[in-house]
């Protein structure tokens, strides 16, 4: 089963199991893996959301023999991921971790910690799932792609440069998210001729807030998914080159990020949308690993990027219900 509910919406969807028709799709980072939700969108009320409360007790798998990384080994590696930057001249390079949420004994109300996190992100896409033993559950607000199936219009967003809402920019973010922008103006100049970027802008998510430009462009719906597979992963969760980044990244971080900087794609009468999956979450029934991560470049500084991970797990630990 599956649980979302759409940016700058209350409600809360579901697919219905009566059409074989598959609406809901995860993508994970790779593109080896797609989980799909067979059937229709539909509504349902939080009275018949909450019926039957689900916690991790439920869960099919335990989390065994995980080793966390702490801020040393994490602050270490990000040292060498720096000195590889500079070796082949990145602009930037994303690198996660994965934080370790041990339950001790207790368990998560995962319907609670779904209503928490829609009730926290206004304006994020949060889901929750389970299959096939599988538990994953994220809240957050970038668009991959957002297309109009009546005027064909396509929308997508620049994200990146995370720093504390009180904060203020330093030429470290705003370098950070110039190649994400110039990397979306590419790709759409290759499918459209009229293009609209708007000016860049304060993004805030919860804790924090990141820079953010917007495109528009008129595409055809023949293009949509050559589009999609252009821009999947973007340097605002990889890097260029990108297989380059994809492979030093598998290097570095030494597990796959499954869904971590995958996409979900949901189509509905009028849109396509596709929701880059971060500040999310994969559950199991004695623990959870929150994945973060972060664009590292030239002049990051070690321990500020463990920081700007913490801030991001919080984004998510701050929501969990146990009961
Ligand atoms: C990689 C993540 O976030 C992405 C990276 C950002 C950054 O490097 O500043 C900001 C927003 C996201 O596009 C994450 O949340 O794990």
């Amino acid at each position: 089963m599956v649980y979302f509910k759409f940016p700058f919406s209350e409600n809360i969807c579901t697919t219905d199991s009566s059409s074989t028709k598959k609406w809901v799709s995860f993508f994970s980072f790779d593109g080896s893996e797609i989980l799909p939700f067979e059937g229709d969108i539909k509504q349902i009320s939080q009275q018949e959301f909450l019926k039957n409360e689900i916690n991790t007790h439920f869960l099919s798998f335990n989390l065994n023999g995980f080793e966390e990384e702490n801020q040393n080994d994490y602050q270490e590696k990000l040292a060498n991921v720096i000195g590889f930057i500079k070796q082949n001249n990145l602009s930037k390079l994303v690198i996660s971790r994965r934080e370790l949420l041990n339950y001790n004994g207790l368990k998560i109300n995962l319907t609670q910690t779904f209503l928490n996190l829609c009730k926290s992100y206004p304006n994020a896409f949060v889901y929750f799932f389970i299959k096939e033993g599988k538990c994953w559950m994220g809240a957050f607000s970038e668009i991959l792609g957002k297309f109009n199936k009546k005027n064909s219009q396509f929308e997508t967003m620049s994200l990146a440069g995370t720093i504390s809402v009180n904060d203020n920019w330093t030429k470290k973010e705003i370098e950070e998210q110039k190649p994400v922008t110039n990397f979306i103006r590419n790709v759409l100049g290759k499918f459209s001729e009229n293009m609209e970027q708007s000016e860049t802008y304060d993004h805030v998510s919860g804790n924090i807030k990141h820079l953010r430009t917007d495109f528009k462009a008129q595409i055809t719906q023949e293009n949509l998914e050559n589009i999609i597979s252009e821009l999947h992963p973007t340097p605002a969760v990889c890097g260029i080159p990108k297989d380059l980044c994809q492979n030093a990244i598998e290097q570095f971080e030494k597990y796959p990020r499954k869904l971590y900087a995958g996409y979900i794609k949901v189509e509905t009468e009028e849109y396509i949308q596709y929701f880059v999956n971060l500040r999310c979450a994969e559950f199991f029934k004695n623990a959870a690993l929150i994945y973060v991560g972060g664009g590292i470049t030239a002049e990051s500084s070690v321990e500020k990027e463990w920081q700007e991970t913490e801030l991001k797990a919080e984004a998510i630990l701050k929501n969990v219900a146990f009961t």
